[in-house]
């Protein structure tokens, strides 16, 4: 396979006048790197700012107020400096980065307590994340238009109808990497080389970049911040569906010692499948129906089992 040496950008604004061809592009990047930027989505760019500054008034809290909300294995809530391992086999150090979970919200409330300074901001917080649902919505279209899923099944409409919110297991995640700290730092990476656990991820960069993908076996490239693009990538439960067809592709952050003096916010949202949903291959002609190897997990059981790798939580 020729090396690749780039993530394609792919205009979603075509998506309502000429679905076909944008479900073409994502088709092909898909197969190919497993990631893609999304221009012209529907969140409002003012949406994603304002995000970035309430992530900010969080992480800016005391320690103690911010380990009150300590993440359980429900998924939900604070994970510490160095609390999580991204890549559990080979890091001697969790990942130089803090992060908050948050799960989609249930009958307008959160799903489980947060703090002040999200919670004086739920209704915006809630209308966000279920932006970020709509638009993975298009790109889960687009999945099964360029996938030609039988109308029988589903049609475009099959992602769609295993995709609920309500619910759902989906998290908008806040991330900061701290300033400085990377003299003392033992890794070479401060996320771990990880692939995505759900269907489809949404990532917002903000400033920093430093996010990397891995094109091939052995190479790593660069994933720039596109202003106003969302990164998109594959996540397993895709790759299991599509068995291997779609690359749920293994990606992680480094340092850039021209950015050290900076902290790095990023904003990924997790769109997982509903959690009794089969990873059985799907019905579309181009994924092969043949189970090699090993167990076919539903959507839940899978993320759970990724879950409590990186996070150490008790199994
Ligand atoms: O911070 C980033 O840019 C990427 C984070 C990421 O890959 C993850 O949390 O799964
Ligand atoms: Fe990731």
């Amino acid at each position: 396979m020729p090396s690749i040496h780039s993530i394609p950008i792919i205009d979603f604004s075509e998506f309502k006048t000429n679905p076909e061809k944008v479900a073409q592009d994502v088709f092909n990047a898909c197969k190919s790197i497993g990631f893609f930027y999304m221009v012209n989505h529907d969140i409002p760019a003012k949406d994603i700012d304002k995000a970035f500054e309430v992530s900010k008034s969080f992480f800016d809290l005391p320690r103690e107020e911010k380990t009150r909300y300590k993440i359980s294995a429900n998924n939900h809530g604070y994970s510490e400096l160095l609390g999580q391992k991204l890549d559990p086999e080979n890091q001697r150090q969790g990942d130089h980065k803090e992060g908050f979970n948050l799960r989609a919200f249930e009958g307008g409330k959160p799903y489980a307590p947060i703090p002040a300074v999200f919670q004086e901001h739920a209704e915006f917080l809630e209308r966000l994340s279920k932006s970020c649902h709509n638009a993975a919505l298009q790109i889960l279209e687009a999945f099964a238009i360029a996938l030609h899923i039988p109308t029988e099944q589903g049609g475009k409409h099959f992602f769609v109808g295993s995709h609920n919110y309500e619910g759902s297991e989906n998290v908008l995640r806040f991330l900061k990497y701290p300033r400085g700290g990377e003299s003392e730092y033992k890794e070479p990476v401060r996320a771990g080389a990880h692939s995505d656990y759900g269907s489809v991820t949404l990532l917002f960069q903000k400033d920093v970049p430093g996010l990397e993908v891995q094109a091939s076996r052995t190479e790593w490239i660069a994933a720039p911040l596109i202003p106003g693009a969302i990164t998109v990538n594959v996540g397993d439960q895709m790759e299991l569906w599509t068995n291997g067809l779609f690359k749920s592709t293994m990606h992680r952050v480094t340092f850039l010692p021209e950015h050290n003096h900076l902290d790095r916010y990023s904003m990924p949202y997790f769109v997982q499948a509903n959690s009794d949903t089969s990873l059985a291959p799907i019905p579309s002609p181009y994924v092969d129906q043949t189970v090699k190897d090993g167990a076919i997990y539903t959507a839940g059981e899978h993320l759970q089992k990724r879950l409590a790798a990186s996070h150490g939580f008790e199994k």
